[in-house]
């Protein structure tokens, strides 16, 4: 389980997250929403420890996060990946050198399944062949808690469908997604928790799949109802 604890961060003026609290499930895939600006990116950078919390805590498994943890993240961030001169073939060498249980034969079976091969250079691929590549940069390492910051921004429908599928796909039980979006409707029937945040505070948790059962409410009403409010 993530813990996170009364969590404060402030960059220079903007208080990015005002004191919030929630945990973050094993097995679970946990959607963390809001509207722009309200602190999602800060918290996925949080929990893997690129940024410096300003008061609270952030306990994974129950420890603090410190260079023994983090094997146990890898987090897959919202801009454009490393090394735009490496072709795939070279950047899964070096993920395979920098990361303990980087899995390359998943890496490749990922690779076959989007069809695209090994020798495309980064900086060629299009917005939707990066995004698959930064899917599968994040799963192949192997670790337990997967921290997704807006995988599908700027591709096509089809592609974030298919990288949906992907997601589902190679997920085992005992690894957890946690995703920024705000493409909502797509990975509705993906999701188990939902978070809602606003001004960097927790605003609402629930369980979409009761949200949907007992309220007959989408992921999307409830963000409707939700933020009308706010
Ligand atoms: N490095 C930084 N320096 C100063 N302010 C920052 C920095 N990073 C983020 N912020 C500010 O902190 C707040 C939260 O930013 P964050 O990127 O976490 O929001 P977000 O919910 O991910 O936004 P979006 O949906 O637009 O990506 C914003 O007001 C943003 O301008």
């Amino acid at each position: 389980m993530i813990e996170v604890k009364n969590v404060v961060k402030i960059y220079k003026r903007t208080k990015a997250l005002d004191n919030i609290s929630f945990n973050i499930h094993e097995g679970k895939i946990t959607c963390i929403l809001g509207t722009n600006g309200v602190g999602k990116s800060t918290i996925l950078k949080a929990i893997s420890g690129l940024v410096k919390l300003d008061k609270g805590e952030i306990l994974i498994d129950g420890e603090a996060i410190s260079n023994k943890i983090y094997d146990k993240l890898a987090f897959v961030p919202d801009i454009d990946i490393h090394f735009p001169q490496l072709n795939i073939k070279e950047t899964f060498e070096f993920m395979s050198v920098f990361y303990k249980h980087w899995n390359n034969e998943k890496a490749y079976e990922m690779l076959k399944n989007f069809n695209i091969t090994d020798d495309k250079k980064i900086s060629n691929l299009s917005k939707g062949n990066k995004a698959r590549i930064k899917i599968i940069l994040g799963f192949a390492q192997e670790s337990k808690y997967i921290l997704l910051d807006e995988p599908f921004s700027g591709i096509d429908i089809f592609k974030r469908e298919e990288i949906i599928k992907m997601m589902v796909r190679y997920m085992t039980d005992e690894q957890s997604i946690v995703i920024t979006t705000h493409e909502i409707p797509e990975i509705e029937m993906i999701v188990d928790d939902v978070i809602f945040i606003n001004n960097g505070k927790l605003v609402c948790e629930f369980n979409a799949e009761e949200a949907r059962e007992k309220e007959g409410m989408s992921i999307v009403d409830k963000m409707r109802e939700v933020y009308r409010d706010e």
